[in-house]
């Protein structure tokens, strides 16, 4: 089912997640809804703390060249860990928690993450580009960490400004 989708500055989005302990149908149940509200909001990931879920678990799944979102390359990344991080990658990041707003941020330009998958199985995968880069931010969620949180002082007051400015236009 398409959950709710906690938008900035919404005090859950802060809190750090745990680790999944269950693999069970429970959990099977959230990465499926998980998956059905990331796509259905157009999103590329998601984590479990943005539907108010504060668990290790994230999705992502990356539009192919003809900019298909493919569930074959969906993946379910569950109580990740960071085993190599190095070089350096800018993008220009977004989030469907801070709908509306993306800026430039640098992350590692490659890792190595051990994490398990929806049956608990160890796996260890290593990422560069884009895939990299989603599944820091994601990772970052997991720590109650937003990308916002990255940007210069007058790059965050210019967002704060805006922000306020959409807020007040939207309510
Ligand atoms: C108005 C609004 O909500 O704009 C959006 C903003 C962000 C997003 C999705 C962002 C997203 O999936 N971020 C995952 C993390 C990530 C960021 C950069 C590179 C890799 C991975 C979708 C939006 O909705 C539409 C309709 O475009
Ligand atoms: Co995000």
């Amino acid at each position: 089912m398409i959950l709710e989708v906690l938008v900035y500055p919404h005090k859950l989005l802060r809190e750090s997640s745990k680790d999944v302990v269950h693999f069970d149908a429970q959990l099977h149940a959230l990465l499926d809804d998980m998956y059905e509200t990331m796509v259905i909001k157009e999103g590329i990931g998601l984590a479990a703390i943005q539907v108010a879920v504060p668990l290790n678990v994230l999705v992502i799944n990356l539009v192919d060249e003809e900019g298909v979102q493919k569930r074959e390359t969906l993946y379910e990344i569950i109580n990740p860990v960071i085993l190599e991080k190095d070089g350096s990658t800018i993008y220009q990041e977004g989030c469907l928690s801070v709908p509306g707003y993306y800026d430039e941020i640098e992350r590692a330009e490659h890792i190595k993450i051990a994490y398990y998958d929806r049956h608990g199985n160890r796996c260890e995968a290593e990422f560069t580009d884009l895939m990299s880069i989603a599944v820091q931010h994601e990772m970052d969620h997991l720590k109650g960490r937003l990308f916002i949180e990255k940007l210069s002082y007058l790059k965050r007051k210019k967002f704060e400004k805006e922000w306020k400015k959409k807020q007040k236009a939207g309510k």
